[in-house]
Formats: C-alpha cells, structure tokens, sequence
C-alpha cells in the first residue's frame, strides 16, 4: 500500500483535539470550497460521489455549478460549499471570479494523464493569484481504479504537495467512492482549526447553477484519515 506524505504538521490537524476550544462546540461551520483542474480529470464526479456514493457518467461542466453538503465531525455540523469549476479553458475567465471568497481549493488531475498532473502549478498559481491569502488547498489524483493506466507516481504528488504548501496529496476514485469522503473531511477539519467559529452570513449564498441539497451522512473516524493513498 502506498502511504501519503501529508504536507505540513498533519498529524495534529487530524486528531480532532485542536479544535477543542469549548466555545466552538456549538458552533456551525460553513465553508466554501471550490474544485478545480482541467476538464475530464473527474471534478463533477468526486464531488457527486461526495455527496450520494454513487458514480455517476456526468456531461461536461458549463460555467461553474454549485452544491451544499453537510457533514458531522465530531458533533460540530459543517457545511461545505462546493464551486464545481468548468476545466475548459474557454471557460477560465468566468470560473476565477469564484475564487476570491473560498476557503479551500481542492485541485484535481487525472493521475492517467500526466498533462493533467503537470498543469497543477498553473492551477496552484491561479489560487494565489485569484483566491484570497492562505487559501488551504489539496491535491487530488482521481481515477485510482485506473491504476495499470497510470502516468502519475503518487510519489510525485507527494512531492509537489510538499513544494508548493499544500495540506496534501491524496489519490480518489469517483468511480469506487475511494477516499472521497476522506479528503473532503480532511478540508474540513484544517478549516476548523484555522478558521473557528464561522457565521453563515459570511459566505453569501448565490449559486448561479443550483444544483440539489444533500442531507449530512456522519464519516469515518479520523484514524482512517491517515491512511488516505489508494490501495493501487
Ligand atoms: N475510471 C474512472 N473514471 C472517472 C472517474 N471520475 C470521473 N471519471 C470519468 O471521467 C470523465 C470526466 O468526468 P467529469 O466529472 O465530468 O470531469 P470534470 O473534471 O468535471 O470535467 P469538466 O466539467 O469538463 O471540467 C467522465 O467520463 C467520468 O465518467 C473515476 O474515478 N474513475
Ligand atoms: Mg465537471
């Protein structure tokens, strides 16, 4: 099995206890998180498979969609607010005015097509040049049920998420549901710790695509979290 090298001091961030301020525990959380990388890498399906489980063939993005899906972690009911980003370049201009209030980039290559992967500082750059400061953004290697095809050594990722500041790398399936709900949990819980207490009012509501609203499944326990490379 191969093991991810989390960027930065991880352990802590996963262990729940940093966040152990008895203020925050009756606090809700709303975060905006956008998703980006080139179109086909599988964005629409990691983040419906978030949402249902379920793998779905899903056309193209146009523009940029929008979604809710809550989470429990540990009591605390956070919602995350997903910005499903069009990869297609025709596309770029729309897609970076959603950049500037999220919390969190999740950064997505298909790990069967290496110009996907090698897009990544381009994707990372936009980030810091669109988003606001400290934006805690993740790798995503999706399509890890594809790994006789692969083109992207995990150990690559590793070690780009290490360069270049990122919480870290993880390899996803939409297709087999693998560590989806993990990196999102992941996400989560660093906003926790590095955000707070967050009103709803902070993050304005405007979708301008609505798609549905999911109701919370409670995830997996943080042990799990540390094991978050595919098994391929
Ligand atoms: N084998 C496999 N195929 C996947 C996986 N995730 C997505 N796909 C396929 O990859 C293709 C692209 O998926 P999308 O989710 O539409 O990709 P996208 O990144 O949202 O693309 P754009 O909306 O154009 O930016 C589809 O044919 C999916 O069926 C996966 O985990 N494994
Ligand atoms: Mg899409």
């Amino acid at each position: 099995m191969q093991w991810c090298k989390w960027a930065g001091n991880w352990k802590s961030r996963l262990q729940g206890q940093s966040t152990g301020a008895q203020e925050e525990d009756a606090c809700e959380f709303l975060f905006k998180i956008i998703f980006l990388g080139d179109s086909n890498v599988g964005k629409t399906c990691v983040i419906h498979s978030f949402k249902s489980g379920e793998f779905r063939d899903i056309h193209s993005t146009i523009g940029v969609d929008f979604t809710v899906h809550s989470m429990d972690i540990d009591g605390k009911k956070v919602k995350m607010q997903i910005w499903d980003t069009a990869g297609q370049e025709r596309f770029r201009t729309i897609t970076q005015s959603y950049y500037r209030s999220a919390h969190g980039a999740m950064i997505a290559y298909d790990l069967t097509r290496r110009s996907t992967f090698d897009s990544l500082p381009h994707w990372i750059q936009a980030v810091e040049q669109y988003g606001a400061a400290n934006v805690v953004f993740v790798l995503i290697g999706n399509k890890c049920d594809l790994a006789p095809q692969r083109q992207v050594l995990f150990e690559d990722a590793c070690t780009l998420a290490e360069q270049t500041g990122a919480l870290a790398a993880l390899e996803t399936s939409a297709k087999e549901n693998r560590n989806v709900q993990e990196a999102f949990e992941l996400m989560a819980r660093e906003l926790i710790v590095r955000n707070g207490c967050l009103v709803h009012q902070e993050v304005q509501l405007d979708p301008p695509n609505p798609l549905l609203y999911y109701d919370s499944h409670p995830i997996d326990e943080v042990e799990s979290l540390k094991k978050k490379s595919c098994d391929c």
